[in-house]
């Protein structure tokens, strides 16, 4: 910034000392000068290191903290918010708010400090012209906060209209399966044309908005100039005014303009920046509904594992209206094996999710060793249950890095155990067929494997995790018989000595299960043995097992 002040010295030296004797002071304000740029370059170069990696921690920590927001939310907040947007709000908006604190930032720094000090050098060199040449100011920060305030409520709609093309993209590339079966393709690709055609329309309103405020942001800085050119011109005739002082004048206003430039432009990526933001936000501060990490633990030595269900009633927070339970009542006990059948869409893979405690019941009570699991720490209390579901999913990373993932710290892992595991589940003959066989990649949820495969697999992963409750939900679709044989064998294992609560599809399951249950309509209506229930003439697990087709492997 002491720039154009050195030059209008040098100016007026060569100006008052036409001959040679100017020399001396020529050198000597050139070398500071020269000093002062080399100060400046070296300057600049740290800054815009610091800056930049500065501005990467920021964007880097919003989107771990953003993650790590998201991870805590509790499941109900999940049936209701898309996945696309999530991930839109991680990847887009993360990015365009951390541009406009990082590089944007640092850019407005320098741009108000320039112009700040440039201001006080107008003042210092002439204050007569600054006052004059200033009076522009005012009407351009009116236009500054219009432009702004408009900006961020526009960022805000095109950020939200960007999530949903993201969210249509995600899902239909997750299940490109589905939309080529039914050859709808270029339905799709219309749909997400017209979703991104919207986003433009909004850019393009951006652009409209931009334009006008930079085109009276620049006036304006050109405005600055020419006073000074009129009224230094005036001043300079009246002796009022040296012309190096005009001259160091004029570099001044012209610094000044350039800042408000850079101002304004700052201004505008931090509205958008801000825009974006207020999203974020309200994502990062968003109490979880359920504790995440939070609770009592029972005592590992006394632990038994019985589960207790007491008058329950639940309805899921998406559909409140639709009651899924009333008064529904269960024992499970220690060690033994509960199946659970009823008609679909009864609610019994909602047992397991109240198990799990991914929701809470809207009265009554269950309880794990009598400990009502609402007291428990829901970390732990998962840590206790291994699950199989229908269709496990697995992370499309390594098969040994699959089964490893239900182990509290999978690092820790040995490729024994996890080869174990494997041998147990009936799957180490499977995966060392394959070409590279722990290390082989299943693809994403595990699509490059069948279905028998994955489900040994899942099993394999709940062996490792060794818990006390083991919940399954037999899947529905019957294998080949020699799979079938290999996926009971394994399950067979993973139940011994565990407290087992089974969705049963097969008739297998229900005959050696230690008692049967029989949901419907939202309450357990039967439970016994096979057998006795089977002796009931008027009962509903008569009438169901001439109804329903159990898988009779
Ligand atoms: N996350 C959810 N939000 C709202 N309603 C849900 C949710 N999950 C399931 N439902 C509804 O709850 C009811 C019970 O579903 P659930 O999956 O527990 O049935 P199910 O007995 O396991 O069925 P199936 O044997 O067909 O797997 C169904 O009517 C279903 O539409």
């Amino acid at each position: 910034m002491s720039a154009p002040f050195f030059l209008g010295k040098i100016i007026d030296v060569i100006y008052t000392n036409p001959s040679a004797d100017c020399s001396s002071s020529l050198t000597r304000l050139c070398l500071v000068l020269g000093g002062v740029f080399l100060c400046g370059a070296a300057a600049n170069a740290v800054r815009v290191y610091l800056m930049q990696t500065s501005g990467q921690r920021i964007v880097n920590r919003l989107r771990a903290s953003l993650f790590s927001s998201v991870l805590k939310q509790e499941v109900a907040f999940f049936d209701k918010t898309r996945t696309g947007e999530l991930i839109n709000r991680l990847s887009a908006d993360a990015a365009l708010l951390g541009r406009s604190v990082t590089e944007n930032l640092s850019d407005g720094l320098r741009a108000g400090a320039q112009a700040s000090v440039g201001i006080g050098m107008m003042f210092f060199v002439s204050p007569k012209l600054a006052t004059f040449v200033l009076s522009v100011v005012p009407p351009v920060s009116i236009i500054a906060v219009l432009y702004g305030r408009y900006l961020r409520k526009l960022t805000k709609v095109t950020q939200d209209s960007l999530a949903q093309a993201t969210q249509l993209a995600e899902e239909r590339i997750g299940n490109i399966r589905t939309v080529r079966a039914f050859g709808k393709e270029m339905t799709e690709i219309e749909k997400y044309t017209s979703k991104v055609d919207h986003v433009m329309q909004l850019a393009r309103k951006e652009a409209f908005a931009r334009a006008g405020f930079f085109g009276a942001t620049g006036l304006s800085g050109n405005l600055i100039v020419l006073s000074v050119l009129y009224k230094g011109g005036l001043l300079m005739g009246s002796a009022h005014m040296t012309v190096g002082e005009l001259s160091s004048f004029l570099m001044y206003a012209f610094w000044v303009g350039v800042s408000v430039g850079g101002l304004s432009s700052f201004y505008s990526e931090l509205m958008k920046g801000l825009g974006a933001g207020s999203r974020l936000w309200e994502l990062l501060e968003r109490e979880p509904e359920l504790p995440f990490n939070e609770g009592a633990v029972l005592n590992e030595k006394s632990f038994q594992g019985a589960l207790e269900f007491k008058n329950v009633h639940f309805a899921y927070p998406a559909r409140p209206e639709v009651p899924i339970f009333q008064d529904f009542s269960l024992s499970i006990p220690s060690g033994s094996v509960t199946a659970l059948v009823g008609p679909s869409g009864a609610g019994k893979s909602t047992v397991i999710s109240l198990l799990l405690r991914l929701y809470d019941p809207a009265s009554g009570t269950i309880s794990l060793d009598g400990h009502d699991i609402r007291q428990l720490n829901p970390v732990w209390l998962r840590s206790k249950i291994g699950t199989v579901s229908q269709e496990p999913i697995l992370f499309s990373c390594s098969i040994a890095e699959n089964i490893a993932y239900g182990a509290d710290n999978p690092a820790s892992v040995t490729a024994e155990q996890i080869e174990q595991a494997a041998a147990v589940a009936n799957a180490a003959a499977f995966i060392q067929n394959f070409p590279q066989g722990f290390s082989t990649v299943v693809g994403e949820k595990g699509v490059l494997l069948s279905g028998g495969q994955k489900q040994r697999i899942a099993i394999a992963r709940a062996l490792l995790k060794n818990p006390k409750i083991l919940l399954l939900d037999e899947a529905t679709s019957a294998l080949d018989a020699e799979n079938e044989h290999l996926v009971q064998q394994a399950l067979d294992r993973l139940m011994e000595g565990r407290t087992v609560f089974i969705i049963a599809h097969r008739l297998s399951t229900i005959k050696n299960a230690n008692v049967v249950a029989v949901l419907d309509q939202g309450r357990i209506i039967e439970c016994g043995k096979h057998e006795e229930l089977l002796l009931k003439p008027d009962g509903m697990y008569r009438k169901l097992m001439n109804k329903q087709s159990f898988i009779s492997a």
